[in-house]
């Protein structure tokens, strides 16, 4: 089967990025990605490339190659829904805020909006992707509506989970370490329907790196990597600790230990702790998984990895409190980056909101730096967390686009976000008009302590304990 059009719905981190991809790679095929929110899709489709709702390096250069050839963003879902034969799913799947598995389950009701709307609108037989990340057995639920709501049109489900991250997208999407694609490969249909997603993918990837599993595997193996990768994060973060105790540096401790072939470099800098909008949810979600199957070993191993990331983020700024002589009441405390990571716009689940939650409770004052992310972005996140009103937090927490301003006057610099651009700082004429003494939180490992110790600061580095 030869696929000519396919529709995406969820213009976001995910479907945004991944389409335009398959687009420059796919130029018989015409991508259409749809969203119910209008002001996502009128960014997209803005002439300013500034103006992309996602940042991602790259990305922009892309989209202007194919936006108009074969690539379109519309809110006619509908439309694109009905001319497609290939339909991806990738909406949020927060975690539930309400009801049974509050705090814990995936909240499907986007995709299950989704499933509704593609059988009532669907006149002709469909493939249906899910590329959000969902709970294992998803698809059974997907098919079901479909099936029984629908005009009597034949649909085949794929499971076909993104591993992309954040900041890397593009790079990920062009030369991603494996495609997995889980299908029914026990019908005749099935196996269709795998194999036209294979011949997608084989525009750029490599057929030894697309594997194909059952449905279930593939949205288990996703949950699975994810919480691996987290785990790797919260393991480092927990060693840390020991260090900051006993005189070991938890960098030459990730040295050591990532030299062994077996355990592997990556993923082992320790920080103040993991964020962005997946880690979190997709290991609660396991959690409510195996607590659901009365699994509670297997939920309760899963849940620390979360417990200690919250631990990491707690540990940080008590640690900020009592390094600056127990009270950071009245004092400017700059918070350097606000997202979780470098090279994204994107602050959910980031650290340094939690972090600035707790210094506002000791009622510092926060000013934030950060050159991607918006202002309202910024107090949206603090309001969520609903501590205090949004007025008060708007008097207490100031956001400044020039780093040098922001920093001025200040008590100390904690670091959230790994810019590499923090190193070329002038520091010596940062360390000039702070307040002294002056410190320097690194909860990222990046600056080089005995550079600013010369000029001045006292430096703490996460997991080294000076
Ligand atoms: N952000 C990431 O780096 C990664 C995310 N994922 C998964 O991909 C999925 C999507 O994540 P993101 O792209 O980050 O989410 P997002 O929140 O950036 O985008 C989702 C979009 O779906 C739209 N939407 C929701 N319901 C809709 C409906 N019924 N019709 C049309 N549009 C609808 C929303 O308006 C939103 O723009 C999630 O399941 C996530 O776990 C997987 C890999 C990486
Ligand atoms: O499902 C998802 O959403 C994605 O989640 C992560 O990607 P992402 O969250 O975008 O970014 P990561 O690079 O994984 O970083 C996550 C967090 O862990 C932190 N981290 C990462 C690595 C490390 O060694 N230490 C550490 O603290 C980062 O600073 C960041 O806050 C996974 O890496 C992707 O494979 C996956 O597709």
């Amino acid at each position: 089967m030869n696929i000519k059009r396919i529709c995406c719905i969820g213009a976001g981190y995910v479907g945004g990025p991944t389409m335009t991809v398959i687009a420059q790679k796919c130029p018989h095929i015409k991508l259409t990605v749809v969203d119910i929110n209008e002001s996502r899709i009128a960014a997209w489709n803005s002439k300013d490339l500034n103006k992309l709702p996602i940042f991602e390096p790259g990305l922009d250069k892309i989209v202007e190659e194919v936006r108009g050839r074969n690539l379109f963003f519309s809110t006619d879902i509908d439309e694109a829904i009905n001319e497609a034969d290939m339909i991806f799913i990738s909406v949020n799947t927060p975690t539930k805020n309400y009801g049974k598995g509050k705090g814990m389950a995936s909240d499907l009701k986007y995709i299950e909006l989704c499933a509704r709307q593609i059988a009532k609108v669907s006149r002709q037989n469909k493939i249906v992707v899910e590329k959000s990340t969902l709970p294992v057995r998803t698809a059974s639920a997907i098919k079901s509506i479909l099936d029984n709501t629908g005009n009597g049109v034949h649909f085949q489900i794929l499971s076909n989970p993104e591993f992309l991250a954040e900041g890397t997208a593009i790079q990920d999407l062009l030369k991603p370490d494996r495609v997995l694609i889980g299908g029914d490969a026990s019908t005749k249909e099935g196996e269709v329907a795998i194999q036209a997603l294979i011949d997608v993918y084989l525009n750029w990837v490599p057929k030894e790196q697309i594997l194909t599993t059952n449905v279930w595997s593939s949205e288990l193996s996703k949950l699975t990597a994810n919480a691996f990768l987290a785990q790797r994060v919260s393991s480092i973060n927990a060693m840390s600790e020991i260090c900051e105790k006993t005189g070991a540096d938890i960098r030459e401790v990730s040295k050591a230990i990532g030299m062994d072939s077996r355990i592997g470099s990556k993923f082992l800098n320790a920080s103040v702790g993991f964020g962005g909008s997946c880690f979190q949810k997709d290991i609660l979600n396991l959690v409510y998984i195996a607590k659901s199957y009365g699994l509670n070993e297997v939920a309760d191993y899963w849940e620390q990895v979360v417990i200690m990331n919250e631990h990491q983020k707690k540990r940080f700024s008590d640690n900020i409190v009592s390094t600056l002589y127990n009270t950071v009441s009245g004092k400017k405390i700059t918070f350097l980056g606000w997202a979780f990571k470098k090279n994204t716009n994107d602050t959910r689940e980031s650290a340094a909101i939690r972090v600035a939650d707790d210094l506002l409770n000791e009622r510092a004052e926060i000013s934030v730096y950060d050159p991607k992310v918006t202002e309202e972005r910024i107090y949206e996140d603090l309001n969520y967390l609903g501590t205090r009103s949004s007025i008060e937090n708007k008097r207490l927490l100031t956001i400044n686009k020039d780093p040098y301003r922001a920093c001025k006057n200040s008590h100390a610099i904690a670091i959230l976000t790994e810019w590499d651009e923090f190193k070329n700082y002038d520091w010596k004429n940062i360390y000039k008009n702070m307040e002294k003494p002056a410190f320097v939180f690194d909860g990222r490992g990046l600056l080089n302590k005995e550079e600013l110790e010369i000029i001045g600061f006292i430096y703490y580095n996460i997991g080294t304990g000076n």
